[in-house]
């Protein structure tokens, strides 16, 4: 069953790793657009990017590149994240992306693995968070799946969190799903009742996604890279868009019954 767009909950391909097995040769090749193109045309909702200060993977020209191919897409979503205190902004300044989503990493951090805390990080996000939204665009924290976080998250002015995933990924097919489910689900409804949008992502995938997509109200956004790209080199990009949409339509298809 196929759910029209505006009730689906939106994939945004994150193609970080495309242009980290790019990086690994000067050829140019894979093409981080080429590849953003082809997830748009199968019918992906946005393109994720995180383009860290050393450039292992998206690089500033990445960023300038999606940008203008994203001009040829006025339905589908810009979502750049990173850290606002570190490159993030000269970023959103120059492309005004529709988000930025805010993730409290280091600079030399193997991948992103906690979200941000408060009372501790509210000084400094909130000129931050004030600036891209007069910039009209919308930001997204990172978030763990803390229900008692949420209104603070709110109080520094952001329009939506995403929920870091990875302990769900983790617990997923194992006994610790369940109370998982039940932890993430429960974030997500302080977030709805803060006033704040809900995100996901970090070690989704088409197995995985749809139980997520059934349980956590209010799910705007998933955003995805490593397992979709991963599976895109066996299935090709459009291929394995299409296995996602229809795993988070299996979600709400779910969620509804
Ligand atoms: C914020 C998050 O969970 C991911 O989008 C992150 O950007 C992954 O970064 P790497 O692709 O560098 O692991
Ligand atoms: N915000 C999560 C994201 O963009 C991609 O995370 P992952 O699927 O590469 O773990």
């Amino acid at each position: 069953m196929k759910l029209p767009a505006s009730s689906r909950t939106a994939l945004s391909v994150n193609v970080n790793k495309v242009a980290l097995l790019r990086n690994t040769r000067h050829l140019g090749i894979p093409s981080v657009t080429r590849a953003a193109e082809i997830c748009l045309q199968a019918g992906a909702q946005g393109i994720t990017i995180h383009p860290r200060p050393d450039e292992r993977h998206i690089r500033a020209q990445d960023v300038h590149d999606l940008h203008a191919l994203l001009k040829a897409w006025p339905q589908a979503e810009f979502n750049i994240e990173g850290n606002p205190t570190q490159n993030l902004m000269k970023f959103i300044r120059a492309t005004r992306p529709h988000q930025a989503t805010f993730v409290p990493d280091s600079e030399d951090q193997f991948t992103s693995d906690h979200g941000w805390s408060f009372p501790q990080d509210t000084e400094r996000l909130k000129p931050l968070v004030a600036e891209c939204r007069a910039l009209g665009v919308r930001v997204s924290l990172f978030m763990d799946p803390i229900p008692g976080q949420m209104a603070a998250a709110r109080a520094v002015g952001a329009d939506r969190v995403e929920l870091y995933t990875e302990p769900y990924a983790a617990a997923w097919g194992k006994a610790e799903q369940e109370h998982q489910l039940q932890a993430y689900a429960s974030a997500a409804q302080a977030a709805l009742d803060a006033g704040l949008g809900i995100n996901a992502g970090h070690d989704l995938n088409r197995d995985n996604l749809p139980a997520f997509v059934a349980r956590v109200p209010g799910l705007a956004e998933v955003s995805i890279g490593h397992a979709l790209i991963a599976d895109a080199l066996e299935l090709g990009y459009a291929e394995t868009v299409r296995a996602y949409q229809a795993a988070i339509d299996a979600g709400m298809v779910a969620r509804c019954s």
